[in-house]
């Protein structure tokens, strides 16, 4: 099992080094990250994953979806309960969901004979489905004096441009999958399941790259073509667990989040157009990194640190002072870090026939004040890239820890 983890963690992570790669070709007969050569070896002599058959646990110390390899496609749906709705209802909601996520991971049919049939003849496909909580949840039922406050509102930022119809919300779901079908059968049954409980908030759509398209397992690439999330903390750091889930012994508001973390989420608008323009040395300006392979512009390969002092001949900066990974760096940052886990999006051309696309933008942390807020002050104030991106949608989301065997996703906060 620890095995299986490391694989989905350094595919996860991006990147992947030979013996990440390697990994890869490791099966199990169960568990999370199983994968089989069934597809064969590529290039490099690496097995691509068997797509269908991957299977993420719905049972364990934290909700799959948070270290979970990034997935080919995903679905974001906020839900706000139903007027009148409340505590009993919320409850039920969760015993309901929690039922058909566990069924539709492990590539069984939704409960009670009503299955679709959309994601007939699939596997599991990876599908993972997420619960989290909004800081509007507590008033409606009741539990106001168990909101940690964690869930305070994000503060504003000045480049903020939200639409408060597809921010926050009650109840927040991510679903993933490397398949399609399989990831809107699942979105389909949940809102079933929400019947006169809850209604649809607002729902977003994304998506990334298929597994086994690249030769060898390489970091996402997102729509401005940037190798994007080489940067993210690694499980095997002493502190990921600290940085990004909340602890065990976790008292007060906060103790039915123990294994749980902070979801936050940005719908950001690239302004492909203007970015585009841009010759590719000033991209690579823009970001400090190289386009290519990611590496930083002070040289190496794409793990490489960055170095932050290195003048170039003409004097200057070779990572310049605004880049983006400069400021975002946890180090710029008082130790800042978040696990960013994005989908890109398109949702067609806007009215003034620009590309309505851009970056699903979620990152986990233990404490949105230790992880996305000084981080996102910073950039506020003078990141190069900033330019080039609108933040539309807003959202923030307590998420539980994973339900033990025969529990439901948020029964420590709903039951206790
Ligand atoms: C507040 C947090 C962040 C937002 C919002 C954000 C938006 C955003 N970023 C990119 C592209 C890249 N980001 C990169 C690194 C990076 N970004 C953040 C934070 C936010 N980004 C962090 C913490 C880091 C890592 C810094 C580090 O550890 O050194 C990179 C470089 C490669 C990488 O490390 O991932 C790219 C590229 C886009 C396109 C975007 C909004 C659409
Ligand atoms: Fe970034």
């Amino acid at each position: 099992m620890t095995e299986n983890l490391e694989i989905s963690r350094r595919r996860m992570l991006g990147t992947v080094g030979a013996a990440g790669a390697a990994g890869l070709a490791l099966g199990a007969a169960s568990g999370a990250g199983v994968y089989a050569a069934a597809a064969g070896p590529s290039a490099d002599g690496t097995a691509l994953t068997s797509v269908g058959s991957t299977e993420a646990m719905f049972h364990g110390k934290h909700q799959a979806g948070i270290t979970t390899p990034l997935q080919a496609r995903g679905h974001l749906l906020a839900f706000d309960l139903a007027p009148g709705a409340g505590r009993k209802e919320a409850t039920a909601l969760l015993r309901r969901w929690s039922a058909t996520a566990r069924a539709l991971m492990a590539g069984k049919p939704a409960d009670g004979g009503q299955d679709t049939g959309i994601a007939l003849d699939a596997g599991p496909s990876s599908l993972t489905v997420t619960f989290g909580f909004g800081h509007s949840f507590f008033g409606r039922t009741g539990l106001t004096a168990r909101r940690p406050t964690e869930l305070d509102a994000l503060p504003a930022f000045s480049a903020d441009a939200l639409d408060p119809k597809r921010s926050n919300g009650d109840l927040w779901i991510q679903i993933g999958s490397d398949d399609a079908l399989v990831a809107f059968h699942a979105l389909r049954a949940l809102q079933k399941d929400a019947g006169d409980a809850a209604r649809v908030r607002w729902q977003m759509n994304g998506f990334n790259r298929s597994p086994g398209a690249t030769a060898r397992p390489m970091t996402a690439r997102n729509l401005m073509g940037q190798v994007d999330g080489t940067g993210n903390p690694k499980p095997s750091e002493p502190d990921f667990d600290r940085r990004i889930f909340v602890p065990d012994g976790a008292s007060g508001p906060q103790a039915w989040m123990a294994g749980g973390s902070y979801a936050v989420v940005r719908r950001i608008r690239m302004l492909l157009d203007d970015w585009e323009k841009l010759p590719l040395e000033k991209q690579e300006r823009v970001i400090g990194r190289r386009k290519s392979d990611g590496a930083p512009l002070t040289g190496g390969s794409e793990t490489t640190e960055l170095d932050l002092n290195k003048m170039g001949p003409d004097g200057k900066l070779v990572i310049p002072d605004n880049a983006h990974a400069r400021i975002s760096a946890p180090e710029q940052n008082g130790g800042a870090a978040m696990l960013r886990r994005p989908f890109s999006f398109h949702d067609g051309i806007a009215p003034d026939g620009t590309p309505d696309a851009g970056l699903l933008f979620i990152c986990w942390q233990a404490d949105p004040l230790k992880g996305f807020v000084p981080v996102q002050r910073k950039l506020d104030r003078g990141d190069a890239l900033s330019p080039f991106l609108r933040h539309e949608a807003s959202g923030l989301f307590a998420v539980p820890g994973g339900p033990a065997e025969g529990e439901y996703v948020g029964q420590r906060l709903l039951e206790s």
